[in-house]
């Protein structure tokens, strides 16, 4: 299946389990894969007719800068639940990273799959 992607899309959020994580903000790192055909917008040329990935990248950044969850777990569920509901995507394939959460790696984080049920 074809796929429209987001890449590295940074958003910053509140998120953590910690007290000191309460009281800021950390920048979280997106990469979003989602299944379509990609051969209807070919032979249109028509916007209407993509996943128009602008759309979603606007929709995940509202979502996450207004959430306020503990674990990654929590918002890569429903930053998936969203993208599969509201832009009606069969299959999508998010990786999470929080980038210096642990000391000595470069990110930390959560890939999840989910598809329309
Ligand atoms: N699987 C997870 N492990 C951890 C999470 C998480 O969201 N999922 N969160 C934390 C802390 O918030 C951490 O990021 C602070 O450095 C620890 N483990």
């Amino acid at each position: 299946m074809d796929k429209v992607f987001i890449e590295a899309l940074q958003i910053d959020a509140l998120i953590g389990i910690y007290d000191w994580e309460r009281r800021i903000r950390q920048t979280l790192v997106f990469d979003i894969e989602m299944a379509f055909d990609n051969r209807i917008p070919a032979a249109t040329d028509a916007i209407e007719d993509t996943l128009n990935y602008k759309a979603v990248s606007k929709r995940v950044i509202e979502v996450v800068s207004q959430s306020g969850f503990g674990l990654v777990e929590t918002l890569a569920e429903r930053v998936a639940a969203v993208i599969i509901d509201e832009f009606g995507v069969q299959h999508v394939k998010l990786k999470l990273s929080k980038p210096g959460a642990v000391r000595g790696a470069r990110a930390v984080g959560v890939m999840i799959e989910r598809s329309r049920v």
